[in-house]
């Protein structure tokens, strides 16, 4: 059996991974691994509904939102390598106190994702991203494509809790067991580039654009239409199930830019949601595109910027792309 803490040794010598990136990774499993323990028995601590407060993004807070965000500074802090923290809970970056020059990494995270979920017991998840920021670094410094990530991943806290990490050349899966240690269960997932799966959130139907119209109603007809063969439809709501979905047996996930969504820009977030999934998604040989040029190349205009997300197997991002290619010429 193989610990995250010996993978991640094996890794950096691997992949030319740096030794303090890889504890940054550490602090971040620990953090994960303190989420996953709070979840399990949040309804009996009473942690359930609304903090009352709403975040930057106008939504109203979980308490479990507020908490986790609270976990990820705690552990981050911990870290002299870890600089700053970028988080969906968080109006501003937050930059810890170091000494100028000292501290080389940002972290950037959504601490609970699909929030939504959480009064039903349905899958949850964190994702986080690094990036290159030694502390002193002004905020606009933080605003740097998705190529530019050291390393991405997330927690699936499921039925059993997973762990997802790519330092952009490969993909491990970690599950959690009962000593709270991550153990390696899977390296190196690819995924399948054909697959018959979407997941989109349907009920949106009357604000899509031509191109996501277009795809679904080639997906609904299955093997009377044009893609030839027979789809489903799954969708959790919570990004980090779908995706780890589509990881571990293809699919694609879609969340395009529509009518309702056009004046913010999209609904999920480039730095903490689409960057670190597509780094993810690419490194398992999937694509990750917001339907008019790859999501890892988007530069950022603030770090809660929104964008459009569509990501996994291959031929079916392919397959979409080639519907906005006809809705760009026309
Ligand atoms: O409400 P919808 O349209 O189903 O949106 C679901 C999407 O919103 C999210 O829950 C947004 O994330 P947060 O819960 O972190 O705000 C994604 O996880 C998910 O894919
Ligand atoms: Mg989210
Ligand atoms: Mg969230």
């Amino acid at each position: 059996m193989t610990k995250l803490s010996d993978w991640l040794q094996t890794t950096a010598a691997r992949q030319n991974v740096t030794h303090d990136l890889t504890q940054t990774i550490a602090t971040i499993a620990a953090a994960c691994a303190e989420i996953a323990a709070i979840l399990r028995t949040a309804p009996i601590e009473g942690l359930s509904g609304l903090a009352g407060a709403t975040n930057v993004q106008g939504e109203a807070q979980k308490q479990l939102d507020v908490v986790s965000n609270d976990i990820f500074i705690k552990h981050l802090q911990q870290n002299p390598d870890i600089s700053i923290l970028v988080s969906e809970e968080l109006n501003q970056a937050l930059h810890f106190e170091r000494e100028t020059g000292a501290g080389r990494y940002a972290v950037a995270c959504d601490p609970l994702d699909g929030s939504s979920n959480l009064d039903v017991n349905v899958t949850v998840g964190s994702i986080f991203s690094v990036l290159e920021a030694p502390s002193g670094v002004r905020d606009v410094e933080l605003l740097q494509p998705g190529v530019r990530q050291l390393a991405a991943g997330y927690a699936a806290y499921g039925n059993s809790t997973s762990l997802v990490l790519t330092f952009g050349k490969s993909v491990a899966v970690f599950t959690l067991d009962a000593a709270g240690e991550f153990i390696l269960t899977k390296d190196d997932v690819t995924i399948p580039s054909a697959s018959a799966e979407y997941a989109i959130n349907a009920a949106r139907e009357r604000f899509w654009d031509a191109a996501t119209l277009a795809y679904v109603d080639e997906s609904v007809a299955g093997e009377t239409g044009p893609a030839g063969k027979r789809y489903n439809m799954r969708w959790v709501g919570s990004m980090v199930a779908d995706i780890h979905r589509i990881l571990m047996r293809g699919g694609i996930f879609l969340y395009p830019l529509d009518s309702e969504t056009l004046a913010k820009g999209g609904r999920l977030r480039l730095l903490y949601e689409a960057n670190p999934m597509a780094l993810l998604v690419e490194a398992a040989g999937g694509k990750a595109t917001t339907g008019l040029g790859r999501i890892l190349e988007v530069m950022p205009a603030n770090i809660h910027q929104r964008v459009p997300v569509i990501l996994g197997s291959a031929e079916e991002v392919e397959r979409i792309e080639r519907h906005y290619a006809v809705l760009k010429a026309g």
